[in-house]
Order: structure tokens, then sequence, then C-alpha cells
């Protein structure tokens, strides 16, 4: 791993195709080669990916699995699997995959086998989480409880939520699920105002139980949860914590009981499928979260047995470290035509940027190349009427990662059609465009034709499912997190610590106390500036 990246002989073979490939566009590739389409597309853990829209070839793809060989991608895959500590910089063991490991498995950790202790939080949670769906578990008046208010932040959230809204047809319809994450006071108030403290259970989730969002929503939460029921003791029965850190629980007042535990080695954007599901669990049951955990192994499983050839996760992510590097992409859309994915893209967020958005590789050099991409996304097709005409026409190349499923989830057939009809003339628009000469003859009049002319050969990548379950979000999720690992990989970076995260904390925390004593000073000058407005402003509330 010493040699630069960009100085590989393999890195170099890729420039040097990429060179001989410019001006070939994704017509000319599909017409040189009709049966890419075939070729072209992996199935994995339930999961069909179409990369033969995608700006490469077979030779591409072939020299992106020599890179992945010279940078030793399966060999670093199988030491995440054993659990080494892959994570350097806070000298950790990276083992989200024996959330998932069936009850039988063994997975090492420091010479201990870690999916017993999984196995009896899961059952935990799963008691816990029965007893409050059948109404055994009464608040501290005798209520059952019918709210159950979940505060995190980042991946203490992002996972929750997003699989909430993705499972919410799997879910109770006769409780109430609500997340709350901000430090904007407002966040809470929305959540709370129009529960009944007395039917509330809130799920306190933060590994460390340390962060300022969080502990600050929750002894709000705990303050108004007081306010109603009026005594101490009716905290236990309306506060549940998951955290990897007991003492900070029980001094926040929850006991033991009611804390559900992870490990050092689960990373916060890694552990929706961790005792941070909690909130998943009760809302859709233990039986749909198993299912859950059975399409993340799966897709464990295909990732770790898989030919690389063949692997649907490490050739999708080396898709994109082609986009990336060599085709100059900056971004990555994600468009899921699923309006139960709507908080897919803003969880995707955490997962690929806070992992792969870092500058210097294992050993602390600068990297000499690009690393993580800018992920976004809505679901389709609401970004068909606002962002996609830039994906379209626009100077910028985008990829987009499309994701569909073949049955629909509500009732209306028809308008499923019609969703899935829009997503595959998205990506067959994106590809091919349309020429000067069509509109010409359709009648467009010439001085109009530059404006209406699509140049197609944009990238794009279509997943397919049959149908949005816990086991194919499970799968979904884990294509991801190995994407995301094999582009780490690749670069050569750390994609499991998120020291960058640290500064605006500390800074803010000072700020905190100054903006509280009224007086700012000591840092650039804007920010004093600003700090003095602000506290001019306040003062006149
Ligand atoms: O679960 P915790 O410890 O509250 O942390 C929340 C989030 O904050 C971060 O540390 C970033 O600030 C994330 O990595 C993490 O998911």
């Amino acid at each position: 791993m010493s040699a630069p990246l960009t100085r590989l002989p393999e890195w170099q073979a890729l420039t040097a195709h990429r060179d001989a490939l410019a001006g070939r566009t994704l017509a000319d590739l599909f017409a040189a080669d009709p049966a890419r389409a075939d070729r072209l597309g992996l199935e994995g853990a339930g999961l069909f990916a179409d990369f033969s829209k995608q700006r490469v070839t077979e030779e591409t793809l072939r020299l992106l699995l020599d890179l992945a060989r010279a940078r030793d991608v399966t060999g670093r895959r199988d030491a995440m699997f054993a659990g080494e500590a892959i994570n350097v910089t806070e000298n950790r063991a990276v083992l989200h995959v024996a959330l998932r490991a069936p009850k039988g498995a063994t997975i090492l950790h420091e010479g201990e086998n870690v999916v017993p202790a999984v196995h009896d939080v899961l059952e935990r949670m799963a008691d816990f989480a029965d007893a409050l769906r059948e109404g055994r578990w009464r608040g501290h008046s005798g209520a059952r409880i019918r709210n159950v208010v979940s505060i995190g932040i980042g991946g203490s959230d992002l996972g929750p939520v997003m699989a909430y809204e993705a499972l919410r047809g799997f879910s109770r319809r006769d409780m109430v699920f609500r997340f709350v994450s901000n430090v904007d006071g407002s966040d809470l108030a929305e959540a709370l105002h129009d529960l009944d403290p007395a039917e509330t259970l809130f799920i306190v989730c933060s590994k460390t139980f340390t962060t300022l969002e969080t502990l600050t929503n929750a002894h709000a939460a705990r303050e108004w949860c007081l306010a109603a029921l009026g005594d101490d003791t009716a905290i236990a029965r309306h506060f549940a914590a998951v955290s990897t850190n007991e003492s900070e629980v029980r001094k926040f007042g929850i006991e033991p009981a009611q804390m559900f535990g992870f490990w050092d080695w689960v990373g916060g954007r890694y552990s929706m499928d961790s005792a941070v599901g909690l909130s998943t669990m009760i809302a859709v049951g233990p039986e749909n979260f198993a299912a859950m955990l059975a399409g993340f192994h799966a897709m464990d499983d295909h990732f770790r047995t898989a030919p690389p050839e063949r692997n649907l996760p490490l050739i999708m992510g080396l898709i994109g470290v082609w986009n990336s590097n060599f085709l100059g992409a900056e971004t990555v859309a994600v468009l899921p035509y699923a309006q139960y994915l709507s908080r897919f893209p803003a969880y995707l967020q955490q997962l690929t940027m806070e992992s792969n958005g870092k500058g210097v590789t294992l050993s602390g050099a600068p990297v000499d190349h690009d690393t993580g991409a800018i992920f976004w996304g809505e679901p389709g097709t609401n970004g068909q009427h606002s962002f996609y005409q830039l994906l379209h026409q626009g100077t910028r190349l985008v990829p987009c990662d499309f994701i569909g499923f073949c049955e629909p989830l509500s009732a209306r057939a028809d308008q499923h059609d019609l969703l899935m009809a829009n997503m595959f003339a998205q990506g067959e628009a994106l590809a091919f465009g349309r020429s000067a000469d069509d509109l010409r003859a359709g009648g467009t009049p010439e001085w109009l034709i530059p404006h209406r002319l699509c140049p197609g050969n944009r990238p794009s990548t279509t997943i397919l499912a049959q149908r949005l379950d816990p086991g194919t979000l499970g799968a979904l999720v884990a294509l991801y997190e190995h994407c995301v690992f094999t582009q780490g990989a690749i670069w050569g970076i750390d994609s499991f610590d998120q020291w960058g995260v640290e500064l605006g904390k500390q800074l803010a925390t000072r700020i905190i106390d100054e903006i509280r004593l009224g007086e700012a000073g000591g840092h650039d000058p804007s920010t004093d500036a600003l700090i003095r407005r602000y506290l001019a402003g306040k003062a006149r509330t």
C-alpha cells in the first residue's frame, strides 16, 4: 500500500483506457454490443443491478478488478470479517456484519465469539418490543404505551427513521412513532405537541450517551414527562436507552434493565441493525426485524463469497471509483422510485460521506486523488419535476442510482406501473438522449433545437428488486455499506472514523459559553461580529 495510488500501473492502465474510450458514447457502446445489457447485469441477495448504462466496457471492469486486486480489497474485506482492527485511527474492529450473523455463527473479536452476545441483546429487544406491542408494558399510570419517540442524531437517528419510513407498510398502525434529532427545540416540541405523556415511551439512542443534541433533547423530554406524571419513578416506565455507555445511561436515570447495549466495534452509521434498531423492531415486530437482518446477512455472504466479477457491491463500488476518479463525477444522485424510501438518500449521505469523506490515507499521507462523492437525492417521480433538468441538460456529469421494485405495496397497481414507467424512461433518456435529427423530424424549429436537445451519455445504475420488504431493505443497505467499504479500500483511507466532525463540536461548546455570558471574542473577526449581531438581536426579543 506504499506507492501512491495514482502511480500504480493498474491506475495508469485505467487512465489510458479512459483516454482510449473518449468519444465513445453509451449509444456507441450499445450499438457495438447490444448484448451488454445481459452481461452487465448482476444479482445478489435478491437484488438485481443493471450496470449496462454505465460508461464502462468489459475491459473497464477487468481493469477495475485489477486495481481491486492491487489494493487487496478482498484481503481487507476478509480482515473486516475476521474482526481485525481495520479502523486504524481508533484501533477498533469493524464488525457490523456480526450484528446480522445467524445464531449459530462464529465471528471472533479478540478471540471471543461475539454472535451469542448479539443474539442476547436481540432477544431482550424482542421481549421488550412484544411487551409494548401487546400492551403488557404499561406507563407509570397504568396506561397503554401508544407513542414511541426516538431521540438520537446521526447514526442513532438516520437509520431508525429511514427504516421506519421504508417499512411503514409493515408497521403497527395503532402506534405513533416519532423521531427527534435536532437541537432546535422546535423538533421536540412538534414531536410532542399532541402526545399524552402517560402513553409515551422515549428511546434515547446514543452510542456515546454524551452527544449534545441527544442529551439536551432527552433532558427536555424527561422534564416534559415529569411535569405531567410528577414522579421520578415514572422515568423507569417511560424511558429506555440504547448505548454503549452504561454509566452515563445510569446517570441519566435509566436502569440497566431498560438499556440495550451494543459495542465499540459497531460504527454509528453502521448501527441500524443493532439495538439502535429498537424503534424499528417495536414498529414492525421482531419477526420482520429478523427478516431485515437476514437480508443484510444474505448480502454479507454474497460480498464475502461471490467471485469478484459477479460480486455486486464490489463491482458497484468500483464503478463509483471509475465515475469519480476517471470520469470526474463529483456527486451521485440516489433516486428511489418508492415513496417509502424517502429518507434513504439522507441515510446514505451519512453512510457514504462520513465514511469516505477523507483526505489522507491510512498512514496519514495526503491522498493524490478524489475520495468520497457527494451523495444526494429525492424519491422519483418528485425529483423529475425539480432537479432532473440539470441531470439531462446541465454541464455536470451526475451518475444516478435508480432503485425500483416489481411489486407495489399499495393497492393501486396501476399507479405503480406509472411510477416504474417513469423510472425506466429516465434511465433511457439520460443514456440515449434525443438528437437534433429526431427533433427536426418531429418538427422542432431550428432555433429551438439546441434548447430541446438532450445529449445523453449520462450514466446510471438501475437496482431492481421484487418488493420493498424488510429483507430487501437489509440487502439494499448492506449493498451500499460494502460499496463504501470497497471504495475506501481502493482509496486506502479509514472509512470508519469521523475526526472531521470534532472541531465544529468543540468550537460550538466554546461559543455556547460566550452566548450565555453575552460576550464574544477571540474568534476570527467574521465569527465575532456574527455572534455580536446575534447577541444584539437576541437582546431585542
Ligand atoms: O450515537 P452518538 O454517540 O450520539 O453519536 C451520534 C452521531 O454523531 C457522530 O459521531 C458525528 O457527530 C456520528 O458518527 C454518530 O452517528
